[in-house]
């Protein structure tokens, strides 16, 4: 009987960081395509962002050495026109809000903060200070500078300024291909029959919609029976993948052949095993260059489990400088309870920074309605035995994508 070499949850998720290959390949791709892609490359300013001096205001441009006077209006500048200073002593430009400020001119007035506005005039307040709603050519990014560093993943955020930059094609790390892999002779699919004793498909649907969340793109290539022959076999035909994740078969059981099966097709196992709950039947490894993930069967601890370590991981590998898990920090509502002597990982709903533990931390792994009534995770080491009320806990929201650059050792609570 194989024994399991049981990690702590920390090292466990430091040894498979460590061991995660970064995806080298790359692609150019238009910018419509970019959500969630990981920049391949440094990408530079190439027009000043603003590129011209610009008014932040629908009012009137003028020289702030002229304040408090009544100044006439010279013209009037709208977004778009390419004006040529022309301002004589004791006269200011009426300006539409990003039309350009001529040189001329270097503060800018909002119309409704001015008196006596006519047609040709208007009076200044006197106490404006100088620059005021001028936006300076440059001032947000210059020519030349980083714009991005390679490894940022793209937000809508950074789509903006692609677009503002006028920069339709980025090169990006190639996506993951991820296989995602069931098991076990009792499931069936979700569109087949299943008669009382047999059970549905939930891990494969729930962990490829997981990543998918996430920004990653997980394909299901099926289910695995229990035969280790034929548990050979399939693992044999997946060696392309860069990423397997499994589901089942992990553990102990006579019909448990994974572990077995991904060594006989070269698997170099990291570990198998991690003092956590749940997923403490938890292996990972490399078959080649294909990074291994099975999870325990338990539709809860898959979902847990890849929530928890395979996004990181996955972050990583697809070349993320950002990888590890950002928490933020709540108010434990109620006093519970966990498991002492190893780490756990504990399901609840963050509300208005106060976080409420699922159903008293009482469920079973085996459960899936948990997942749904909660939107958070926390974990707490081994030394934690119960979590007092109003205790301020750090907290891993769901389909919050990692964001935190220093590591800080799984962001446990002790
Ligand atoms: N002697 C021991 N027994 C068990 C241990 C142990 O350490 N020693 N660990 C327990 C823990 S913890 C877990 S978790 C389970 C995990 O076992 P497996 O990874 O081998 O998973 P299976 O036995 O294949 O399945 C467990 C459970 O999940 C259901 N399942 C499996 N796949 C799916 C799916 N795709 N969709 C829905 N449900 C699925 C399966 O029918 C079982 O009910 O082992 C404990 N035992
Ligand atoms: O990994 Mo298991 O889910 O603790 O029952």
């Amino acid at each position: 009987m194989k024994k399991f070499t049981f990690l702590s949850l920390t090292k466990a998720y430091d040894l498979a960081l460590k061991n995660a290959p970064v995806q080298q390949s790359t692609q150019v791709i238009t910018l419509g395509q970019t959500l969630h892609a990981v920049l391949a490359e440094d990408i530079i300013v190439k027009k000043n962002l603003p590129s011209f001096d610009n008014s932040a205001m629908d009012g009137f441009a003028f020289k702030h050495c002229e304040r408090g006077k009544t100044l006439n209006i010279a013209g009037t500048i709208f977004a778009g026109d390419v004006p040529s200073p022309i301002l004589k002593k004791g006269e200011c430009y009426k300006i539409m809000t990003g039309a350009q400020v001529p040189g001329d001119a270097d503060t800018v007035v909002p119309i409704e903060d001015c008196t006596k506005v006519t047609e040709n005039s208007v009076t200044i307040p006197e106490n404006i200070k100088e620059g005021n709603a001028f936006r300076p050519k440059g001032e947000e990014q210059k020519a030349g500078n980083i714009l991005f560093k390679k490894g940022e993943r793209v937000t809508a955020g950074h789509i903006a300024l692609l677009s503002a930059q006028g920069i339709i094609a980025t090169t990006v790390y190639k996506p993951l291909q991820i296989a995602v892999v069931s098991s076990g002779d009792e499931i069936k699919e979700p569109w087949e029959e299943a008669s009382e004793d047999e059970i549905y498909n939930a891990n494969a649907f729930a962990v490829t919609s997981l990543l998918k969340g996430y920004g990653f793109s997980a394909s299901y290539v099926g289910s695995v029976p229990d035969s280790l022959e034929k548990s050979i076999s399939f693992i044999s035909k997946l060696k392309s993948y860069d990423v397997i994740i499994t589901t089942g078969g992990i553990s102990m059981g006579d019909a448990d052949f994974l572990s077995e099966a991904f060594s006989k097709n070269g698997n170099r196992e990291l570990f198998h095993g991690i003092d956590v709950k749940p997923g403490r039947p938890t292996m990972m490894g490399l078959m080649d260059n294909t990074f291994v993930m099975a999870m325990p069967g338990n539709p809860l601890t898959a979902m847990v489990n890849t929530i928890l370590l395979s996004v990181p991981i996955l972050a990583k590998m697809q070349g993320n400088n950002r990888y590890h898990h950002s928490y933020v920090y709540a108010k434990n509502c109620k006093t519970f309870q966990t498991r002492p002597g190893r780490a756990n990982v504990v399901l609840g709903h963050l509300h208005e920074g106060v976080f409420t533990v699922t159903r008293n931390n009482k469920y079973g792994s085996g459960m899936l309605t948990p997942i749904v009534e909660s939107n958070a995770l926390a974990v707490f080491d081994q030394s934690v035995s119960v979590v007092e009320e109003n205790q301020m806990i750090k907290i891993i929201l769901f389909d919050s994508f990692p964001a935190a650059a220093t590591y800080d050792s799984m962001n446990t609570n002790t």
